[in-house]
C-alpha cells in the first residue's frame, strides 16, 4: 500500500488565460475519506478530470495509487472507480440490465462472471432487491446509488465520486453518505467532491479547500478545523491590558469587548499566555481557547458566497 492514494505537486490547468486549477499539491492518504471542498467553479471537477486522465495538465504532475500518471494510466484505472459525469443509464432498462449494459464495453471484465459480479455490486449499494426494476423508476437516491455501483463492477482501491449527492433530497443525500462510509470501512481510499460542507464533514476524516483554483486549506478534519484560526478569550476586568499583552505575544486580530479582550492565536505556544498575562499584572477571570466551527472557517476560506448549507 502506498501511503497517499493520491498526490499531486503544482497541478495546474489553464483554459486560454483563465488558470481552473493553479498549482495544487492534493494528498490523499490512503484509507481516508478525503472531502474535497470547494463552491462552484473552484476547480474540484477539473482536477478529478485530470487525475482520471480526462484532461491535460497544463502543468505539474499527479500519482494515483503511487503510479505516475498517465504514464501508468492503463495499469493503475482499473483499481480506480470514477463517478464523474453520471454514467448514461438507459430509462426503460432495469438497473440489472443497465449494468450488464456498462459491463459488457469494459474490455477487462471477464463475461463470465458478469452476473455475480453484477449482483454483487447492486448488493453492495442496497439495489439488489430493486435490481430488476426499471431505471426511470428509480429515486434520485437510487440512481445516484446505481451509479455508484457502476464504479464497483470490480473490486477498487481507490473511489473518486465528484458531487454525488447533487441535486439530492436529504434522503437520497443519506444513502449515498452511508454508502460512502461503508465502502471506506470496507478499505477503500474514497475522494468525494461537494460544494456543501453540510453533506461531506459526517464522513470525512480528511479535508481539502478549493478557493479559485487554489487549495486553500487541507489535512486531518482536526487539522483543518484547528489550523491557525483559534481563538484564546481571556475574561478580565483590565481588558486593555490584557489586549496589550496578547498582541505583544504575537496574536493577531485582537479585539476588546466588555470584559473579554480575544485574539487568534496562529502559531503562538497556548501555555504562554496565562504566564505572560499573570506576568503583566492582568487579573485572569476565565481563559478559553476555541477553535472556529467548520462553517465558520468555510465561510472565512472561500468567502460569502461559499453556500455552506444548502
Ligand atoms: N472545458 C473548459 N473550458 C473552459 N473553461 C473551463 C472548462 N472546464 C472548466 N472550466 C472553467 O474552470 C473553472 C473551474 O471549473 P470546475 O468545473 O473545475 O469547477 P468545480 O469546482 O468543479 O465547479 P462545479 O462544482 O460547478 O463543477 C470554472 O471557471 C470553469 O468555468
Amino acid at each position: 500500500m502506498t501511503e497517499n492514494a493520491v498526490a499531486t505537486f503544482g497541478l495546474t490547468k489553464k483554459f486560454g488565460r483563465q488558470v481552473a486549477v493553479d498549482g495544487i499539491d492534493l494528498l490523499v492518504p490512503s484509507g481516508s475519506v478525503y472531502g474535497f471542498l470547494g463552491p462552484n467553479g473552484s476547480g474540484k471537477t477539473t482536477t478529478i478530470r485530470m487525475l482520471l486522465g480526462l484532461v491535460t495538465p497544463t502543468a505539474g504532475r499527479s500519482e494515483l495509487l503511487g503510479q505516475p500518471m498517465p504514464q501508468r494510466l492503463r495499469h493503475t484505472l482499473p483499481r480506480v472507480g470514477a463517478l464523474v459525469e453520471g454514467p448514461a443509464f438507459h430509462p426503460y432498462l432495469s438497473g440489472q440490465a443497465n449494468l450488464a449494459r456498462l459491463d459488457a464495453a469494459d474490455r477487462d471484465a471477464d463475461a463470465r462472471t458478469a452476473g455475480r459480479r453484477i449482483d454483487a455490486a447492486l448488493d453492495r449499494v442496497g439495489l439488489l432487491a430493486a435490481a430488476r426494476k426499471h431505471y426511470r423508476a428509480y429515486s434520485l437516491g437510487m440512481r445516484q446509488r446505481l451509479a455508484i455501483a457502476a464504479a464497483l463492477l470490480s473490486p477498487r482501491d481507490l473511489l473518486v465520486l465528484d458531487e454525488p449527492t447533487n441535486g439530492l433530497d436529504p434522503q437520497g443525500t443519506r444513502e449515498v453518505r452511508h454508502l460512502v462510509t461503508s465502502l471506506a470501512a470496507d478499505g477503500a481510499t474514497v475522494l468525494v467532491s461537494s460544494h456543501l460542507l453540510s453533506e461531506v464533514e459526517q464522513m470525512c476524516t480528511h479535508l481539502g479547500v478549493m478557493h479559485v483554483g487554489r487549495m486553500v486549506a487541507q489535512g486531518t478534519v482536526e487539522e483543518v478545523r484547528s489550523g491557525n484560526a483559534r481563538v484564546a478569550r481571556v475574561d478580565t476586568d483590565r481588558p486593555q491590558d490584557a489586549a496589550r499583552v496578547l498582541s505583544g505575544l504575537g496574536l493577531t486580530e485582537v479585539t476588546v469587548a466588555g470584559h473579554l479582550a480575544q485574539g487568534v492565536v496562529g502559531s503562538v505556544p497556548i501555555e504562554k499566555i496565562v504566564p505572560a498575562l499573570v506576568a503583566d499584572a492582568v487579573p485572569v477571570l476565565g481563559f478559553t481557547v476555541q477553535a472556529p466551527s467548520l462553517e465558520d472557517l468555510f465561510v472565512s476560506l472561500t468567502g460569502e458566497g461559499f453556500d455552506v448549507s444548502g
